[in-house]
């Protein structure tokens, strides 16, 4: 893309309660429109429930926010960082809003997930370009969005210094238990989605975009895993694989397999006495981190006299907050960097996506960033 003039960032997450009385308002937010009756959202609140009816992810996002103003400041960029969520209040409609009575015009929106998917991409993609029209600001606002992140050096490198502290840690358990040299795993895990999504996501080959096999979801991943393996001396030689999370929804819809548990069990099973779980998947520790993880797939080492390690989410990592500037930057025409980085093949991903991205059986929504948006599309730059 061109670079412009933007004169705004709206960080985009998912959002999530601040208290037991917004679980269920929050939960019927995140189905909406699939008539999943209030005892069956009960059902699956209990992780929020058992936190107080707080997520983690709010709190994160306002240190996410502040970081990134502050590395903005350090750069003598001046762009205000607006925040507001798909599912939760500030609510994405009420920032823009916000942001447009503010003066704003053009507005560069970085999300909080790094894949390409309808759950990860698509759907903010979707509920930025409702929000315009919700708003009235259709053709009044720009907004474009930043290239999904997942192999951006910001974005993996922590990841590497994670997982080489894990390994670290690992051995060193085992060693204290006269384990020196039993095997090791290194367990990615990221969020399961349904296999149908998985293999519609990125962009589609009938649509004239290159053609993954599994999807680009699960290519991503694979190829982000091995990036951060690549940078890792230490970890020659060690096996990995790539796990699932987080599963919900229907139990005859497929989603992507083995989950987490199941796969430490076959490990374990195989032999392996010492695991690092590497939340890959994730942008910081909310509730999928905090309970699938933390609770029940530690729960499930300690069942398994496993030694484990549960890898930091990149956060507020300097070098992530650092490399998402870099994705701003790469899009303004002050503080341009033409230099856009990639640690995997696939990458850099695209600016706008092609016509059907990460498009699963879903009805048409107006989205923004793609070719053919509707909403959000360019006004007239004067500066370009
Ligand atoms: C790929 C992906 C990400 C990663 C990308 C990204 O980060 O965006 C993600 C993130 C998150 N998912 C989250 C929470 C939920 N996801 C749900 C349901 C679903 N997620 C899905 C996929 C993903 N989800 C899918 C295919 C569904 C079923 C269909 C649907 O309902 O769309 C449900 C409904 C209840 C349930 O079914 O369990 C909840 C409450 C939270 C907030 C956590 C917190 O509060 O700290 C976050 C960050
Ligand atoms: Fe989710």
């Amino acid at each position: 893309m061109v670079p412009k003039n933007y004169d705004a960032i709206v960080l985009a997450s998912f959002g999530g309660p601040e208290g037991q009385d917004d679980v269920l308002p929050f939960l019927r937010n995140v189905t909406r429109g699939r008539g999943i009756p209030d005892e069956r959202l009960e059902e699956v609140s209990h992780h929020y429930r058992a936190f107080g009816g707080i997520s983690p992810i709010n709190g994160q996002n306002r240190a996410l926010r502040a970081a990134m103003e502050a590395e903005l400041r350090r750069r003598g960029i001046d762009l205000p960082v607006y925040w507001g969520n798909r599912n939760w209040a500030p609510f994405i409609a009420d920032t823009l809003r916000e942001a447009y009575d503010a003066g704003h015009r053009r507005i560069l929106a970085v999300t909080t997930s790094a894949y390409s998917s309808y759950s990860s991409c698509r759907q903010y993609r979707e509920d930025l370009g409702m929000a315009l029209v919700e708003t009235g600001l259709e053709g009044l606002l720009e907004v474009d969005k930043t290239r999904q992140y997942f192999d951006h050096p910001g974005f993996v490198e922590p990841f590497v210094e994670g997982v080489t502290e894990g390994l670290r840690k690992v051995r060193a358990s085992l060693a204290g238990r006269g384990e020196a040299d039993a095997p090791v795993h290194i367990m990615f895990a990221t969020h399961s989605i349904p296999t149908g999504d998985a293999e519609a996501s990125g962009p589609r080959a009938a649509d004239g975009g290159p053609a993954y096999e599994d999807g680009a979801y699960v290519a991503q991943h694979l190829a982000t895993a091995q990036a951060v393996l690549d940078r890792i001396p230490e970890a020659e030689g060690v096996n990995w694989s790539l796990v699932y999370q987080s599963r919900s929804g229907a139990p005859h819809i497929p989603w992507l397999e083995p989950d987490v548990n199941d796969a430490l069990r076959e490990r374990a099973d195989a032999g392996v006495r010492g695991v690092v779980i590497v939340p890959l998947g994730f942008v910081s520790d909310h509730m999928e981190v905090a309970w699938d993880l933390d609770t029940e797939a530690l729960e499930t080492c300690r069942e398994l006299d496993l030694v484990a390690d549960r890898v930091p989410t990149p956060a507020t990592h300097e070098k992530f907050v650092a490399g998402l500037i870099d994705l701003v930057s790469e899009r303004t025409i002050e503080n341009n960097i033409a230099d856009r980085p990639a640690a995997t093949a696939l990458g850099p991903w695209f600016d706008v996506c092609r016509p059907n991205c990460c498009a699963n059986r879903r009805g048409e929504k107006p989205t923004i960033a793609a070719v053919d948006s509707t909403v959000g599309t360019p006004l007239p730059n004067p500066g370009s």
